[in-house]
């Protein structure tokens, strides 16, 4: 039997399994083998040489954001408004056969979106070519997951189910359990945390599933068997995930005021502007707008301006930093600037709102905030400083500048 049959198998050995008490630890016991299994899926298969053709892309800008979705739904057709790379659009479904890289420029920052095939229920099963595209999807930041608002609403609970399928897990923390293999010494188990789902027993058996005999494991909170089979695994990708409801020109008010109102939702369309623009000019917007918002606020991109001594701060270029991926504080500036720097540096000045006074003296461990603006002071260099209005089109100089006003700049 394959692995995709015995997974079905277990699936329907659930399915016909009522859940109460006395089935807990048998079912928390059949999750542990799906998820075995699921993994095992996920192996190359032995022999094989670096996995088959899958869409390498080289990553470029400041994040990354795939586009995923069923045939159709609009992927490309949004690509290309959003980036002016032209990506093949038509009526029938998988007119994309491959990744189409094109760039937003958005707030001074450079984000990469990638088009990719359409994908269908099965995708993580190795149906169509939704192995590679989800291959895509975990190397990305963030995740727009594109949905058509006049088809069913069940389209994005069975997208969301084929990402989880593979180890994505949409819009999530990683669960605070801490689990440590060991090799001697039996299990120890601990929580800190009143545990509903879950008991001793029952972590005993899943541990046993995958032969753990050794381990430290501490709940920090009131997780469930899925989380800790999800720690045990070790290989998920928390990602973000915003639901893109494309079409709403085709359907009618009511729906898209309640497919705006489900989570983490935006409501689009591709095609307002053809229909209204000499109508109604604001609606050209389509939408677009507020979604390129919302992207660049869930990337959590922090820009800082950096200062040299004495001169304006240089508001054009920005260093784009994250809070996600290589952290912002005043040490990754540094190594955005130049490799020495943290060696080289006595203190930082910052002027921003992460600074509690305009500027604040700060060590390699502050966290910066967007638009702050940095001026690093070297261990030989005498702290002259220059006092002074930053000239930009940017409107962090405006906020530095009001800021002066209450508190006024020293350096
Ligand atoms: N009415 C309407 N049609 C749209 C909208 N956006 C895209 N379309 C149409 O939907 C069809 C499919 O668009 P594509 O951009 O090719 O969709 P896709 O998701 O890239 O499709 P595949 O690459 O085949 O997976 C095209 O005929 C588009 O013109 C929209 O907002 N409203
Ligand atoms: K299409
Ligand atoms: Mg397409």
């Amino acid at each position: 039997m394959g692995i995709i049959e015995r997974i079905k198998e277990i699936e329907a050995e659930m399915a016909r399994t009522q859940k109460n008490k006395a089935t807990e630890y048998h079912l928390g016991q059949l999750k542990a083998k799906i998820a075995k299994l699921r993994t095992q899926l996920l192996e190359p298969p032995k022999g094989a040489s670096g996995g088959g053709e899958g869409f390498e892309v080289t990553k470029y800008g400041h994040g990354r954001v795939a586009l995923i979705g069923f045939p159709s739904v609009g992927k490309s057709t949004l690509l290309t408004m959003l980036t002016g790379t032209h990506s093949e659009a038509a009526s029938y479904e998988f007119t994309t056969l491959t990744c189409i890289p094109g760039v937003i420029h958005y707030n001074d920052t450079k984000i990469q979106l990638l088009d990719l095939p359409g994908i269908i229920e099965g995708a993580s099963e190795g149906k169509g070519r939704g192995r590679q595209v989800i291959a895509v999807a975990k190397s990305s930041d963030l995740v727009l997951m594109v949905l058509d608002a006049s088809k069913s609403e069940g389209h994005r609970q069975i997208l969301t189910k084929e990402l989880e399928a593979v180890g994505l897990r949409l819009n999530k923390k990683p669960p605070q359990i801490y689990f440590k293999k060991k090799k001697t010494g039996g299990i120890s188990f601990n929580t800190t945390a009143p545990l509903t789902h879950i008991d001793e027993k029952l972590c005993y058996q899943i541990l046993h599933e995958y032969k753990i005999h050794n381990a430290e494991v501490l709940f920090r909170e009131n997780a469930t068997v899925d989380d800790f089979i999800d720690v045990i695994e070790g290989n998920r990708k928390y990602i973000k995930c915003v639901y893109v409801y494309n079409k709403i020109d085709v359907v009618g008010i009511d729906d898209v005021d309640r497919l705006a109102r489900q989570p983490n939702s935006i409501v689009i369309s591709c095609n307002l502007k053809a229909r209204y623009q000499m109508l109604k000019p604001q609606l050209a917007l389509l939408n677009l707008d507020r979604l390129l918002a919302r992207m660049w606020d869930e990337m959590g991109l922090v820009r800082v301006y950096s200062k040299p001594q004495g001169q304006q701060p240089d508001f054009d270029e920005p260093f784009v930093l994250s809070s996600d991926r290589g952290g912002c504080t005043v040490e990754d500036f540094c190594n955005h600037v130049h490799r020495t720097l943290v060696k080289d540096m006595k203190y930082a000045l910052v002027w921003g709102t992460s600074a509690r006074h305009n500027p604040q003296n700060c060590g390699l461990s502050q966290h910066l905030e967007d638009e702050d603006v940095v001026q690093v002071v070297k261990k030989k260099e005498r702290d002259e400083g220059g006092r002074g209005r930053f000239k930009s089109h940017s409107n962090a100089p405006a906020r530095i500048a009001d800021r002066e006003k209450k508190a006024p700049l020293k350096q």
